[in-house]
């Protein structure tokens, strides 16, 4: 009997594909995964064993890091935020709101403006300039695929999917990513294009030492989960301003010597982020839905 670690990147038909160090394994979930109402998911890293008669079977979930979108993906470690410049309207309180839930699910974000074709230069421009604040605090942004080299950024075994606004371009930009990925390596898009109008559901796809979910991510998000009080450790420069508050918990609201409420004052922080801020702190204290998850 041989044993295996790899990376669930398909589910077709009751069959798991696991990548491993040799190749893609097809195997079955074993039996007591039913009785433990556990289920494999897309990006689960996975211990495999194929026994002397060449059936292979999965037979342990390793612990996941997050479980997210729609179709789930495990083990996200990188998200690529579409955001539109126009159609729909290019918005800070959705990238806000997309942002703070992804640094609550611990996922890192790189963000992609598309449709910078389809305004004028004052805008791109006006847009530009707000996206450099992001950039400021940490988040890479790009505005061109063709610059983005993503398959250079993936690191070893890291999975990448994509999110953002219904309309904002996520297939598009996916369907041009996968293009490059499979003139790269045209033998494995082949296999991975069979089944495509079975059961199938979610995959991924290798770019880069990484992989990259083949669906178009997803679009809306539930941040009311979230508890109010961590709210601001999810504004990555609040967060590292925190330190200089005088309050260890400070929510950077009413207290006295609030460096983020400082930084707020000398126009360091962009003003519609602090308002974003409250307004999904009001969101989450009041458990209220927002409008286009209803
Ligand atoms: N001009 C222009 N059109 C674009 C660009 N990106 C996407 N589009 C168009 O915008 C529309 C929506 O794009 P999609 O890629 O389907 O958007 P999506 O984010 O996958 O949308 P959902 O599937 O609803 O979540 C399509 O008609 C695209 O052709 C772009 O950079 N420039
Ligand atoms: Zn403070």
């Amino acid at each position: 009997m041989e044993q295996a670690t790899g990376t669930v990147i398909g589910l077709i038909a009751g069959y798991y594909d696991v990548q491993t160090p040799k190749g893609v394994e097809r195997t079955r979930a074993r039996g007591v995964f039913r009785k433990k109402k556990e289920k494999p998911t897309v990006g689960d890293r996975v211990e495999i064993q194929i026994d002397d008669q060449g059936m292979s079977y999965l037979v342990k979930i390793l612990p996941r890091k997050n479980r997210i979108g729609r179709p789930a993906v495990a083990n996200v470690s990188h998200v690529l935020l579409v955001i539109s410049a126009v159609e729909p309207d290019f918005s800070v309180a959705l990238l806000d709101r997309f942002l703070t839930f992804f640094a609550w699910q611990k996922v890192k974000v790189s963000i992609y403006l598309s449709k910078t074709d389809l305004v004028d230069t004052a805008k791109l421009t006006e847009i530009k300039e707000i996206l450099a604040y992001y950039q400021k605090i940490g988040y890479a942004v790009f505005t061109d695929p063709s610059k983005m080299k993503l398959e250079t950024q993936l690191g070893a075994g890291e999975i990448w999917t994509l999110a953002g606004q219904s309309g904002a371009g996520k297939s598009t930009l996916l369907n041009k990513l996968k293009r490059d990925a499979n003139q790269a390596t045209g033998e494995i898009s082949q296999s991975l294009n069979r089944g495509r109008h079975t059961t199938r559901k979610v995959e991924l796809f290798k770019l880069g030492a990484g992989f990259l979910a083949d669906t178009p991510g997803f679009s809306a998000i539930d941040l009311t989960p979230i508890k109010l009080t961590e709210t601001a450790d999810y504004f990555v420069e609040f967060k590292q301003l925190s330190a200089g508050c005088k309050f260890r918990s400070c929510q950077h609201i009413n207290e006295p010597k609030c460096a983020v409420k400082e930084q707020l004052a000398e126009n360091k922080i962009l003003p519609s982020r602090y308002e974003d801020y409250l307004a999904i702190r009001e969101e989450i204290s009041e458990g209220r839905l927002p409008e286009y998850l209803k």
